[in-house]
């Protein structure tokens, strides 16, 4: 028998797959405090929650059984990823099952926000008509917005056109093309910033994320604007956002998510101009159902003994492929994470190559680690190996592999170059023996960097000079250089520098190294 622990409430219905299995013990608990979680965890095979449990490092130390975590909905981060995958446990969640749920909860907002629809309706209940206060505006031939345009985010702009919005999206893997075949607009994000009257938040709460809309942000968008969030809290940066509503820059703000949940008590929540749900985007009967569905199947079928349809990380691979290109995990993911720091348009292709020892090794792990390395900063930490080359097919890129007995130089080297319309980018790597893991070359140039910690990267023309102008400018920012390489095309020609230094740059400070004339264009990877 499997012992089953739903910690969430979850749909009846939805976790029937459980219920018909002959093997499982299924036991509701919900509303645990993480104390009373962590003495109870040890006698379950597997775990269901929603967003309310956080599954934390502690909670899965104590879990000597588990085998699986679900999450009944997208957002994974109220699971430790790391600490599950580092004990094995598989965790899986239910991708699709709420998008519907939650572009309609989106557009629920946009519309309650347009018209006054809570304020208004608050007023009623305290006897008072007045019809004055609440006039409204239309959304008909009003701009939207939509910055992260996967599943939630598409699906509320086929919904706001209906409303006759004019729809407008920045995601880092949103083409022309694509925008085109939707018939909406696509810009960068300042641009759809600067173009929005309402505005609505579709991407994971990720590094990148994080405070995206933060000051900065609210004075690049219009006057009288309003904002919805229905995805995470954090990626709005609420004390910004108290402060553009006082100071009269945003007209209106539609919030489902917040930075710390239960949000009762905040004064943004005083405001008149700010509506707001307790997390209900995915609560509703049909969401519910499907993605208890979703995860009991997996779960059912995952402990005995069948492959689960969406895994969020992995555990261990088998030990004879693992022993192989173990030592080589690290360098193919480190090589896709430094390739998107210089990726600056729409990736539509990535090629991977492996020469030398790799020659006759089953390298599709490597491979599909280097695009987990390249997708993660934009889509997040539920992209693995399992999951990676899938997601990067439904973002069109495509992805190539070969392999050639030759050295070139090197006993092992990986080479990743990203194919773009404006052009290609590549990086190659090798293990050293003894020495670990190495940048070797960077657009055909040859350099030898840890592929670790803050690494800076120059472009710029090959003139006396620019070395010292640069560690002066660096200095005067008070970055400590710790190692330098200079590589050339030829006598003075275009030249690389590859800098790694003791913390981030942030954009101001990259900004001021881009100013010097024999710059052609700096970048900071923090690795
Ligand atoms: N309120 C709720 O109850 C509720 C319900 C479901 C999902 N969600 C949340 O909604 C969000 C979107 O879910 P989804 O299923 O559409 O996810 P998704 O992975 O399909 O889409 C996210 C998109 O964001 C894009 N993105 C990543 N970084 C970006 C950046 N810096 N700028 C612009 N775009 C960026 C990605 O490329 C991707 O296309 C998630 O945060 C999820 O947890 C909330
Ligand atoms: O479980 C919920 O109701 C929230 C789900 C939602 O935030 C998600 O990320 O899927």
């Amino acid at each position: 028998m499997f012992n089953i622990l739903i910690a969430d409430p979850l749909s009846e219905d939805g976790i029937q797959p459980l219920r018909a299995a002959d093997n499982m013990n299924i036991v509701v608990d919900t509303g645990l405090k993480p104390e009373e979680l962590m003495e109870k965890i040890g006698k379950f095979d597997a775990l269901l929650v929603r967003s309310q449990t956080k599954v934390t490092r502690e909670i899965i130390e104590q879990a000597s059984n588990l085998k699986i975590i679900a999450r009944a909905g997208v957002g994974v981060d109220n699971i430790d990823l790391e600490a599950a995958t580092e004990n094995g446990i598989i965790v899986v969640n239910a991708p699709n099952g709420n998008t519907n749920s939650a572009a309609e909860h989106t557009m629920a907002m946009i519309m309650s926000l347009s018209r006054n629809i809570p304020q208004a309706y608050l007023s009623l209940k305290e006897k008072k008509w007045d019809r004055k206060k609440y006039v409204g505006v239309e959304v008909k031939n009003k701009t939207l917005g939509i910055v992260g345009l996967g599943r939630i985010g598409a699906e509320v702009a086929y919904r706001a056109k209906g409303q006759r919005m004019n729809v407008i999206a920045y995601d880092p893997f949103l083409t022309k093309e694509k925008a085109d075949n939707m018939g909406i607009g696509y810009g960068t994000l300042d641009e759809v910033l600067e173009a929005a009257d309402f505005i609505t938040i579709h991407t994971p709460l990720l590094k990148e994320t994080k405070h995206m809309i933060d000051s900065d942000a609210f004075g690049k968008m219009k006057d009288g604007v309003q904002i919805v969030n229905c995805a995470r809290g954090g990626i709005i940066d609420e004390d910004a956002l108290y402060h553009a509503i006082v100071s009269g820059k945003v007209a209106g703000a539609a919030m489902d998510v917040f930075e710390e949940e239960p949000f009762t008590d905040h004064r943004l929540l005083e405001l008149p101009e700010v509506i707001a749900t307790p997390h209900l985007g995915a609560s509703t009967f049909e969401a519910q159902e499907t993605v208890a569905i979703d995860v009991s199947h997996d779960v059912a079928g995952f402990l005995n003994g069948e492959p689960v349809k969406n895994p969020v990380n992995l555990p261990s691979l088998p030990k004879e492929i693992l022993n192989t290109i173990e030592p080589y995990f690290n360098l193919s993911e480190k090589l896709g994470e430094f390739l998107i720091g210089r990726t600056e348009d729409v990736a539509e292709e990535i090629n991977i190559s492996y020469a030398g020892d790799l020659y006759d090794v089953e390298v599709a792990p490597l491979s599909r680690n280097a695009v987990k390395g390249f997708l993660k900063r934009h889509l997040g930490d539920h992209v693995n190996d399992v999951n990676a080359l899938y997601l990067a097919e439904r973002k069109g890129i495509s992805i190539h592999e070969n392999k050639t007995a030759s050295t070139k130089g090197f006993t092992n080297l990986i080479s990743v170059e990203v194919v773009m319309k404006s052009g290609k980018r590549s990086v190659s790597g090798t293990l050293l023996n003894g020495l670990g893991a190495r940048i070797v070359k960077v657009d055909g140039y040859n350099v030898d960097v840890t592929p670790k910690g803050h690494i800076v990267v120059i472009n710029h023309k090959d003139i006396p000079g620019v070395i010292g102008k640069m560690g002066s400018l660096l200095a005067r920012h008070e970055i400590n250089i710790a190692t330098m390489q200079v590589d050339r095309s030829d006598i003075g020609g275009n030249a690389i520098m590859m800098l790694t230094v003791d913390r981030h740059l942030d954009e101001k400070e990259l900004d001021t190294l881009k100013e010097l004339e024999e710059i052609y264009e700096v970048t900071a990877i923090d690795l």
